[in-house]
């Protein structure tokens, strides 16, 4: 075949076809790898290769990077070794608490916060308590008490249409599915109610983003509700996808990028970074959308599901691991924590379980905040991550460092941003497209889930694949 042929999604690097051959359940098993190929060693690829194996299967799961756990990162080299990302573990996360207690490791409450007591806006300092009477809050007389920080949660909250977690994908729901500023508008949101909303957006902006997106994960809240907290993971949460990884039969292959997957309805291969080509029954592909994207796929993929590949929505987030060479806080003798309309978006303090800060401070910063700081480079966000609480928390100034920045966006070539998330109007067409199988390609991964997001969504994710799987072959 032409090895300059572009594949079918357009746009990416000419890979060219490679021989599937020889595969197949009764296929000649010296001319394959693997029973099953599952690209990715996050939580959805580790999750389906154990249930793939547990059945007898033969499964070599290919990691492009040096590390297990994708989007689930502890940075274990930093003082109370804070979470990079997935952290918040639901009520209801039945798949992922069940791996975490077969390898022993224990869940933790969160330890009490200061989040909420003080905020800046338009660069002054403001406590809580007085903000509904703060010559800077110009939000709508109804709405002058509520913390910026709150509004869109509450608002969303008091009307949320979804019934339950399954309602989403009920075709009366697709009247919902409409851009959040516009839903805002028709409550009453002015200009400046849209600003403070949009800075801390768990998504790209309001413009862009479905009011199905949080009623969803709204209804997913209220359904874990009575059953208690989040929680997160006593070690860190990276210490599950290890495990996981550890009790694997055949070791993850670590620095083994995928760059070209190949599959029809006799079987599948892939090629990796470096050329070698690789052959199994079925391939599962983990990967984000906002990845798989820039692979060649050549697969019959259905059009809704090829759409979804091209073009899901990611939400960027960048998040600035700082440290405090002082516990300067204690000089003015307000919280660390804050949550402000600056660069650095929102503050969050790293602290003991009996809630002492460890001198970790994160600046997390979504959406139109995380873009502008991606374009930045990492001394660049140390300068400005240093004016920046300067100017808000005088008694900062020259105490605090960079120690990490992590960048969950496109410009992250393994993750391509943090999570999914529908643009209004798309709730629809992803529900359509279910991601079923195109030939022996599956296709798992956080933005597969259907009753869960994040974490449980991946581990759901995988499950469907590996049962998928284990019924085509008949095992
Ligand atoms: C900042 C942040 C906060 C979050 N907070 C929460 C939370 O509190 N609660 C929650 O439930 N969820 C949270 N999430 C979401 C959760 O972490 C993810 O949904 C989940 O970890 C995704 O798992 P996955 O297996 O689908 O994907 P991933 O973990 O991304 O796994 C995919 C793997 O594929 C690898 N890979 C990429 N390209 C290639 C290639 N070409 N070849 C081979 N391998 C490749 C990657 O390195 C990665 O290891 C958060 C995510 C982020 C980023
Ligand atoms: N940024 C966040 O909201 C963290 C988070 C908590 N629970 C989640 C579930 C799915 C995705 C992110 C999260």
């Amino acid at each position: 075949m032409n090895l300059t042929r572009r594949s079918a999604l357009g746009g990416l690097i000419g890979a060219g076809a490679f021989a599937i051959g020889g595969c197949g359940p009764q296929g000649d098993r010296g001319r394959k790898d693997a029973d099953v190929i599952i690209i990715g060693a996050g939580l959805a690829g580790l999750h389906a290769a154990l249930m793939l194996e547990e059945a007898g299967l033969e499964v070599m799961v290919l990691e492009a990077s040096r590390r297990i756990g994708g989007r689930l990162k502890t940075l274990d080299h930093l003082p109370g070794a804070p979470e990079a990302g997935g952290q918040q573990v639901g009520a209801t996360y039945a798949r992922f608490r069940a791996r975490a207690a077969e390898a022993g490791l224990e869940f933790t409450g969160f330890p009490p916060s200061r989040f909420g007591e003080v905020m800046s806006v338009n660069g002054a300092l403001i406590e809580a308590r007085q903000w509904a009477g703060s010559v800077q809050n110009a939000l709508p007389e109804a709405w002058r008490a509520i913390p910026p920080g709150r509004l869109f949660m509450q608002l969303a909250m008091r009307a949320n249409p979804l019934e339950d977690v399954y309602a989403w994908r009920d075709p009366g729901s697709a009247a919902h599915d409409i851009a959040a500023a516009q839903w805002l508008v028709s409550q009453g949101a002015n200009d400046e109610a849209l600003r403070l909303m949009d800075t801390s957006l768990n998504g790209r902006d309001l413009a862009s983003y479905s009011m199905l997106n949080i009623w969803r994960s709204l209804a997913i809240y209220e359904q874990e509700r009575p059953l208690g907290g989040a929680q997160q993971v006593a070690g860190g949460a990276q210490r599950v996808p290890e495990t996981m990884a550890a009790r694997l039969a055949r070791e993850v292959r670590l620095g083994h990028g995928v760059r070209a997957i190949q599959a029809d309805d006799s079987g599948a291969a892939v090629r990796l970074e470096d050329g070698r080509e690789l052959r199994a029954d079925f391939i599962i592909s983990t990967l984000p959308f906002a990845v798989l994207r820039h692979l060649s796929v050549d697969a019959p993929l259905d059009p809704a599901t090829r759409e979804a590949i091209a073009d899901m929505a990611y939400t960027p987030i960048v998040q600035l691991h700082l440290e405090a060479q002082t516990p300067w806080w204690e000089e003015d003798g307000l919280a660390p924590e804050m949550w402000t309309d600056s660069p650095l978006n929102r503050i969050f303090a790293q602290r003991s379980p009996d809630g002492d800060p460890t001198g970790m401070l994160l600046a997390w910063l979504d959406g139109r905040g995380a873009l502008a700081a991606d374009d930045m480079d990492d001394a660049a966000l140390e300068t400005l991550a240093r004016e920046t609480l300067a100017a808000i928390r005088p008694a900062s100034q020259g105490r605090v460092r960079l120690a990490h920045v992590q960048r969950w966006t496109a410009s992250n070539p393994l993750a391509g941003g943090a999570y999914m998330h529908w643009r209004p109007g798309e709730a629809r067409r992803w529900a359509e497209a279910r991601f079923t199988p195109a030939g022996r390609l599956h296709l798992a991964g956080e933005h597969t889930g259907d009753l869960h997001t994040g974490m449980e969504a991946a581990m759901e994710s995988g499950e469907r694949a590996a049962i998928a799987i284990l019924d085509a072959a008949g095992a």
